[in-house]
């Protein structure tokens, strides 16, 4: 350890530790962005001296709330509902909600301080922000899943607002959830406030876009970086993890761009298929009929399905890892490098460990992280806001241009950031040191709050 600056950043962080025990998807989110930061305090002294990381790195608010209601056999069940508040110095807090039986507070932590660089380096005017339950959506009915998500909104409600924060989806919050939210949303205030939650259905002010968004600006980020090293998607051979909503359309624009995808997974396991992914089948089996990949072979008999496998040890040039947290450890992150990967962007966020930046970095391929590469949601979700705050609503093409500008304006401002402080090629530090200096900067102009 060398400086005093570093010094005091590693201190900041053992006391984050220390007073956030057992979360360690939060202190790996904490580490990996602090890490990042010495240079900006070295020479910004004013950051540290107005403890802007300690003040960054501790939520506004966390509300923990009880989450009660009946299953179709009249039995009661408790689940833990969560929104923490994260940060609101550029805007009204703003982040999705995830149900996942792995839901805890380290968890909604983790995502909610991420949220708050991804959403600086979109430029926009969003705080961050995120929430969820440990509730399992998986083999629930409808009425089920409508009964939880009405249950949920009865106590968040008083906590959101189109000026206050704004919810959206994450893993296992879609179209569906979302519908059920704002409908109570809307019954207990007797207010048509459609800003308040985004990624609504079309005909009751949704944005055209929002549903492909974090995928399509994935891919978008993906032929920016590889435009650096005059390459191009075109005849890519891909591998996306995952078949929700960011793997779908991922795969989707990649095919457009040329690539081929020939791999996706569920927590099941993983399909492979040289011909390419079959997207018309793999939304009818999980958009429409919410079924396993596993069906995909009942389409396609000369795919492969490997139950258990990990999906990284199928050779690619580019992986779009965009299902969990931590899905790429050191082992497959090597793998990954030794079968010929050039280039790795982020669609989900935090998925690769520590120990696999490590790999990719040594190994100078191109690495995207989701804070940067999977902001394409949350900025189109604002784009949704903005047409509802002017009763307007914009075209396919005029909302998907104006996200690939945005995720070619994240991708630039992370490149030109990591080349002003000393590490050209970087994207992660590019990004957390973008999405910092916006943050800090904003609130450093509004005093010590
Ligand atoms: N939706 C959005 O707009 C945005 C999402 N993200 C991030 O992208 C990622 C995917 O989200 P999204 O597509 O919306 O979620 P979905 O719920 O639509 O899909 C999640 C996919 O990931 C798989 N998955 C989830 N948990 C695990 C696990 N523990 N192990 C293996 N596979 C798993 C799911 O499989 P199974 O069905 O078997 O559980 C499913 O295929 C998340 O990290 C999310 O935070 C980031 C930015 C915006
Ligand atoms: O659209 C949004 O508001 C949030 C999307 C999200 O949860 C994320 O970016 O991780």
């Amino acid at each position: 350890m060398n400086s005093v600056i570093e010094k005091k950043v590693t201190g900041v962080f053992d006391e984050i530790v220390q007073r956030n025990p057992g979360e360690s998807e939060f202190h790996q989110a904490v580490k990996e962005t602090l890490d990042s930061l010495v240079p900006v305090l070295e020479k910004y002294p004013e950051f540290a001296h107005q403890k802007m990381i300690e003040r960054i790195c501790e939520p506004e608010r966390q509300i923990i709330f009880r989450v009660p209601w009946t299953d179709d056999k009249n039995q009661v069940h408790i689940n833990r509902g969560f929104r923490v508040e994260f940060n609101s110095a550029l805007g009204p807090y703003k982040g999705g909600l995830r149900f996942h039986p792995s839901v805890y507070l380290g968890i909604i932590k983790f995502l909610g301080f991420e949220q708050i660089f991804k959403n600086a380096l979109t430029g926009l005017p969003i705080g961050g922000g995120k929430g969820g339950a440990d509730f399992n959506p998986k083999g629930k009915s409808d009425a089920e899943i409508m009964r939880f998500c009405q249950s949920f909104m009865t106590e968040l409600y008083r906590h959101i607002g189109e000026h206050t924060d704004v919810p959206a989806g994450d893993i296992g919050v879609g179209g569906r959830e979302i519908g059920y939210l704002f409908g109570q949303y809307k019954r207990i205030t007797n207010r048509y406030e459609a800003g308040t939650i985004t990624g609504k259905g079309l005909d009751w002010g949704g944005s055209l876009v929002r549903r492909e968004a974090t995928g399509y600006g994935s891919a978008f980020f993906a032929r920016e970086m590889l435009r650096t090293r005059k390459d191009t998607i075109e005849g890519k051979r891909c591998v996306v993890s995952g078949s929700g909503n960011v793997s779908i359309y991922t795969i989707e624009k990649i095919h457009e761009l040329g690539g081929k995808v020939v791999a996706c997974s569920d927590s099941n396991g993983y399909i492979f298929h040289e011909k390419g992914i079959d997207l018309a089948v793999l939304k009818q089996l999980k958009e429409v009929e919410r079924k396993r990949i596993k069906d995909y072979l009942l389409f396609h008999k000369d795919a492969r399905y490997v139950e258990k496998g990990s999906i990284w040890d199928v050779p690619c040039q580019l992986a779009l890892p965009s299902a969990t947290q931590n899905e790429i450890s050191g082992k497959s992150a090597a793998l990954l490098v030794k079968n010929g990967c050039i280039a790795v962007c982020e669609g989900a966020n935090m998925p690769t460990t520590p120990a696999g930046i490590r790999v990719f970095q040594e190994a100078n391929i191109l690495f995207a992280p989701g804070k940067a590469a999977n902001a394409g949601g949350v900025a189109t979700s604002t784009l949704e806001m903005m047409q509802n705050a002017s009763r307007d609503s914009w075209t396919f093409e005029y909302t998907e241009d104006k996200l690939a500008k945005i995720m070619t304006g994240i991708h630039n401002l992370c490149y030109e950031k990591a080349e002003e402080f000393g590490s050209p090629g970087n994207y992660m530090k590019g990004a957390n040191i973008a999405g910092f200096i916006r943050v800090a900067n904003a609130m450093l102009a509004m005093g010590v709050i």
